[in-house]
């Protein structure tokens, strides 16, 4: 298990490096996400959220009860979204305690390389799409508040800085 990064930490604002071999490393670290990402709780995980600037990300949508259907995202690539969009109620691990509705495309067509090697093409909707979105815009330093208006955001971000500043004491 991995300490999750909150905002304002400047790696959750970068974007991550290309994997070019899924090798040992690469098993281990997604084992190491998907382990840290159950334990918080949550859906989603992307490396840069561990501080590992690394182009993966890890997901479980299976609800609470059934088994675990771990997903495992290298490189991946978004090649289509829908004209419709859905709004849906996001949160984020890194931005501990704040739930906000984010618009965005309804459907999208992901391809990545999975812990095989493989190349595979995922048609995803509903709360796999958002999730799959949310994920992906880690890897490129963009978080869910970056979707919110101007007043929303700087309200978000003061409170982290206020926090973050009592922790400096
Ligand atoms: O911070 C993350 O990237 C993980 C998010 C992914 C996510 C956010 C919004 C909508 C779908 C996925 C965490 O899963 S936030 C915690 C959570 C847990 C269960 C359901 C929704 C959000
Ligand atoms: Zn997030």
């Amino acid at each position: 298990i991995r300490p999750i990064l909150v905002i304002p930490d400047a790696r959750l604002r970068a974007v991550a490096d290309p994997i070019d071999s899924v090798d040992e490393d690469i098993k281990t670290l997604a084992k190491d996400m998907l382990e840290t990402m159950y334990d918080a709780p949550g859906i989603g995980l992307a490396a840069p959220q561990i501080g590992v600037m690394k182009r993966i990300v890890v997901m479980d949508l299976a609800p609470e009860g059934e088994p675990a259907a771990p997903l495992v995202l290298i490189n991946p690539e978004i090649l289509k979204v829908s004209e419709e969009t859905a709004v849906t109620e996001e949160g984020c691990l890194s931005i501990p305690e704040l739930y906000y509705d984010v618009e965005r495309p309804a459907e999208v067509t992901v391809r990545y390389t999975d812990l095989d090697g493989n190349i595979v093409e995922l048609e995803a909707k509903e709360r796999l799409a958002v999730c799959v979105q949310h994920e992906l815009d880690h890897l490129d330093g963009v978080l869910y508040i970056d979707y919110l208006s101007r007043l929303k955001r700087d309200r978000v971000i003061k409170k982290f800085d206020k926090a973050a500043k009592r922790a400096a004491g």
